[in-house]
């Protein structure tokens, strides 16, 4: 695991557990009850708390089989922007009121709703729902944007958008709701939501994005893992939503879904964990990086170069996954020693043609220099930003230290001790 992880401390994880503990079998039971009562079946599954993660989680409560239907519950089960409009106390705010809520916000409007009612309907489910979160969101953790690796910034932006929207729009139309009332629903929301296609649309809401926003209570308690063993959809004749093992799945064990391939970074932001040792990890590579890591690895451009560069357009990213620089990466410092006369067949010179050594040896030489000239870069990064953010970059880091790591390892040990 990376040292620049942001875990919690151990005295909050010990409260954070029991707090969640107490009388979470009592809340399963209640809430195995309720789904039971909505028509679904718990023949296959279990209901756990998982202690690793802090929080419960789906289990096979016998050997499963790919391809078995573990879970279907009936389309009215989801809690989409229909199930708002079709609730009269919100209904009724969001007709009378002269802003538009987004699909997501008017189910986030019908958790804050509902959440304050004892005899609610959905008690038993609204028992089961985290009240704290480790997003930094949540959390009131002051992220510059800049601090961020480029390719992540989208998403912190995104959120503030999303939550500044919230605060001006949900007391407009409902008076009196509290910054930690709705902070808490959007969360809810997205952390929980699956995209469902073909959701009803509604007149009263800014569908400007679409709407295919669903909570589905118990299938939102799964928990993710980047390799899943099921896959949740809506049926094709659109009546029931499933859950579908697609390898066998041993009885007692986990049941997991994918949220999507994830950096660490972005499973923070959006879900508040991270994962050791995240394959999804990457390094995204620029052109204008990959231009100055060139330069600061004292090649001098021709501007035709920079312009091939451009057309050809390679994506140079560097994944976790990875045990050598990208195709993308190759190609692109494979331009670099195109000759002046092979500027204008330099697809076919550098798809097609065969490589002399003497160029080979001149591709590794250039790719080893800029791994080692990215590291330093990506290590003052990392020494420059603040504390909660650091993990982002270390990450980065680790993915470079494996990638020499496995293709010189002595070189590493020599020239990367000083950054350590
Ligand atoms: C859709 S809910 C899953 C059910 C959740 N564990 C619960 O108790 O309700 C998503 C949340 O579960 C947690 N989670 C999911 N997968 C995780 C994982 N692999 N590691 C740690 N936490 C995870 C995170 O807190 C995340 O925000």
């Amino acid at each position: 695991m990376s040292l620049y992880g942001v875990r919690p401390s151990a005295e909050r994880t010990i409260f954070h557990l029991s707090a969640m503990l107490s009388g979470n079998d009592e809340k399963i039971d209640a809430f195995i009850e309720w789904i039971q009562q909505q028509q679904v079946s718990t023949d296959c599954v279990d209901l756990k708390f998982n202690a690793e993660i802090g929080g419960n989680g789906i289990y096979a409560k016998k050997d499963l089989r790919s391809g078995e239907v573990l879970l279907e519950l009936p389309v009215d089960v989801l809690i989409t922007s229909s199930t708002a409009m079709d609730h009269p106390e919100c209904s009724a705010m969001i007709r009378g009121a002269n802003v538009k809520l987004s699909p997501s916000e008017a189910i986030a409007l019908l958790f804050i709703v509902e959440d304050k009612k004892s005899d609610s309907f959905y008690a038993p489910y609204f028992a089961m729902l985290p009240r704290t979160f480790n997003t930094p969101l949540f959390q009131g953790i002051d992220i510059e944007l800049n601090e961020l690796p480029r390719v992540e910034r989208a998403t912190w932006v995104r959120q503030q958008k999303e939550i500044t929207a919230l605060y001006d729009k949900i007391p407009k139309i409902r008076p009196g709701t509290t910054k930690e009332e709705m902070l808490w629903a959007w969360h809810v929301v997205n952390t929980r939501c699956i995209f469902v296609e073909n959701l009803g649309v509604h007149e009263e809401l800014d569908n400007s994005e679409g709407d295919k926003v669903a909570v589905i209570p118990f299938v939102d308690m799964l928990n993710h893992s980047p390799d899943p063993s099921c896959e949740a959809k809506l049926r094709k004749a659109g009546d029931i939503y499933e859950v579908v093992s697609h390898k066998s799945i041993a009885e007692g064990s986990e049941i997991f879904v994918t949220y999507g391939y994830h950096t660490n970074v972005k499973l923070w932001m959006e879900y508040g964990f991270q994962l050791p040792g995240n394959l999804m990890n990457k390094i995204d590579i620029s052109l204008d990086l990959f231009i100055a890591l060139v330069q600061k690895c004292s090649m001098t451009l021709h501007p035709e170069i920079v312009q091939i560069l451009n057309n050809a357009d390679l994506l140079c990213t560097i994944y976790a996954s990875d045990d050598d620089l990208s195709c993308g990466f190759k190609t692109s410092i494979r331009i670099l020693f195109l000759r002046m006369q092979e500027f204008h067949k330099w697809n076919r010179v550098v798809y097609d043609e065969e490589v002399d050594d003497d160029i080979n040896e001149k591709i590794s030489d250039l790719c080893r220099k800029m791994i080692h000239t990215l590291r330093h870069h990506l290590v003052k990064r990392r020494d420059d930003v603040s504390e909660a953010v650091k993990f982002a970059w270390q990450d980065q880091i680790d993915i470079l230290d494996a990638i020499l790591e496995t293709k010189e390892h002595h070189y590493l040990q020599s020239n990367c001790a000083a950054d350590k």
